[in-house]
């Protein structure tokens, strides 16, 4: 199965149909996928025992994309995976399929069935990792597999990373692939990672679900905050304690939003790409922004997904304090995680923050942080979007509004900025509030025709990217 004398040769187009048994085997691969506890709980705590036994099984469930001479596995960082698939035509720039192995932790208090037992219950398969992220690793995989068995030789060069930390930061997974690619001097036509949905009852009155493409991600920030006060007898407390000063400071961050930052950036673009789709009188609002942008504004701040779209969310996740019951507490400390608009740098978000705390006592230290990704291009001769859209409109072909937008969590295709402009986060998934909030949360799963969709988007967008030729021009869908 090598590439010579295969140079510049077109395989013909395959059709994304799978048979009975391919359908079964893909079901089972994905239950499979989600038994093996990939948790991350911190960047030192990752299950390296899982991590491995996801390795064997990779190479179990998809045994010819291993024994296929036009592609290379590496392993990276001792648990990620890099594969790289030659393609017949290296004049083509390659591209990236990106997903990522670990899952974050799920006590199994509050879920229907256990969350690392890969149930299929009325049609869908349950466990932590079947939205976030193993249905995309699986789902490339997969496609890639059953191109493969039938003799598909991809044009176009490609990679998959698999990244085994993107739950604690991707410095030893997605970092590292980075790097590695970067000494190799490879540059990348567009990356392709989880982020997005086709996203369906988010916003009221919009009846039609329409696909999101994100092409930002926000930054993101984790503060502590910290106040030192003399310890001594309960009995006799001073005025205030080191907790009573943090709780006022912390508290003022959660009641004093950030600025709305809704104006010119891809939210702007969604909506109004998204305005005829409104009945009366919202489709003329959102089409005239620029006599009603505060209106629009003040209407995302509404519900708290749309919120968190327009601008820095201030999250108060952590607060320790005390020793004993009747010591006045010598120190308190609280952790505030900010996700940083696209419109603004850490720096001003961190000016702001101390501002709204205007306490001297309450001391600041930056744990982590880094600033919102660049905007992707959308435009008609943005290949990775084009691509995206035009696979969309294929595969979904109930689905014909695709938008930009952003992205509100981060993922591990910031750590390839420097190797292209092209970040696209998009999953072809089905995506309603219920399901946003299983991500991370309780109950998390997907439907066996939703898993299988999404191999059949991989497999085709495989095929469409092996084109020269950009997908047809973009018709504003308005
Ligand atoms: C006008 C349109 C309304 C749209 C509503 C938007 C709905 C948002 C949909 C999906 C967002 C899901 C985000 C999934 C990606 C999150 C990945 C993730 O959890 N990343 C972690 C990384 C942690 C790294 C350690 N620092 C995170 O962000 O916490
Ligand atoms: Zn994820
Ligand atoms: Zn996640």
């Amino acid at each position: 199965k090598g590439l010579r004398g295969k140079e510049h040769e077109r395989t013909p187009r395959i059709t994304s149909h799978f048979s009975q048994k391919e359908r079964v085997t893909m079901r089972e691969a994905l239950k499979g996928a989600i038994q093996i506890p990939t948790v991350s709980f911190s960047s030192k705590e990752l299950n390296t025992t899982a991590l491995t036994e996801f390795g064997r099984y990779i190479r179990k469930v998809f045994p010819t994309v291993f024994q296929t001479s036009f592609i290379q596995h590496e392993v990276v960082g001792e648990y990620s995976h890099l594969f790289t698939v030659q393609g017949s035509d290296p004049s083509l720039q390659p591209y990236m399929l990106l997903a990522h192995i670990d899952v974050v932790p799920a006590p199994d208090e509050g879920w229907d069935v256990p969350p690392f037992s890969g149930l299929e219950r009325d049609g869908f398969i349950y466990g932590r990792g079947t939205l976030d992220n193993k249905n995309s690793l699986m789902a490339i995989m997969q496609a890639l597999e059953l191109l493969l068995i039938r003799n598909y030789i991809p044009r176009r060069p490609f990679f998959i990373a698999l990244g085994h930390d993107e739950e604690v930061s991707g410095v030893n997974g997605a970092q590292k692939i980075s790097a590695l690619l970067q000494a190799r001097g490879v540059q990348l036509a567009f990356i392709v990672d989880e982020g997005s949905f086709i996203l369906d009852g988010f916003i009221p009155n919009l009846k039609k679900p329409f696909a999101m493409i994100s092409v930002s991600e926000k930054g993101a920030m984790n503060l502590l905050l910290q106040v030192n006060m003399t310890p001594g007898h309960s009995s006799a407390p001073p005025k205030e304690t080191s907790i009573g000063i943090l709780s006022a400071a912390v508290s003022r961050l959660e009641q004093t939003p950030m600025p709305n930052m809704f104006g010119d950036g891809p939210m702007k673009m969604a909506l109004q790409q998204l305005a005829n789709e409104f009945p009366f009188p919202a489709n003329i609002i959102l089409s005239n922004l620029w006599l009603f942008r505060p209106l629009v504004s003040r209407w995302m701040e509404r519900n708290y997904i749309t919120n968190a779209l327009v601008r820095t969310t201030t999250a108060l996740t952590m607060f320790n304090a005390g020793v004993k019951v009747n010591v006045i507490p010598p120190v308190a400390q609280a952790i505030v995680n900010l996700r940083i608009d696209p419109a603004q740098t850490v720096q001003e978000v961190l000016k702001l923050a101390k501002d709204i705390v205007a306490d001297d006592r309450v001391q600041f230290q930056v744990l982590g942080a880094f600033d919102p990704l660049p905007v992707s291009p959308s435009d008609d001769q943005a290949l990775g979007y084009q691509l995206l859209r035009q696979t969309v409109h294929s595969v979904f072909p109930e689905v014909n509004i695709v938008v930009p937008g952003i992205c509100i969590g981060n993922t591990d295709s910031r750590h390839f900025t420097n190797l292209t402009t092209g970040i696209y986060r998009f999953n072809p998934i089905y995506l309603q509030p219920q399901g946003f909030r299983s991500i991370h949360g309780i109950n998390e799963k997907i439907s066996v025709q939703a898993y299988e969709t999404q191999v059949k988007f991989i497999f085709e967008l495989i095929q469409n990217a092996d084109t020269d030729r950009m997908p047809a021009p973009h018709l504003h869908e308005l």
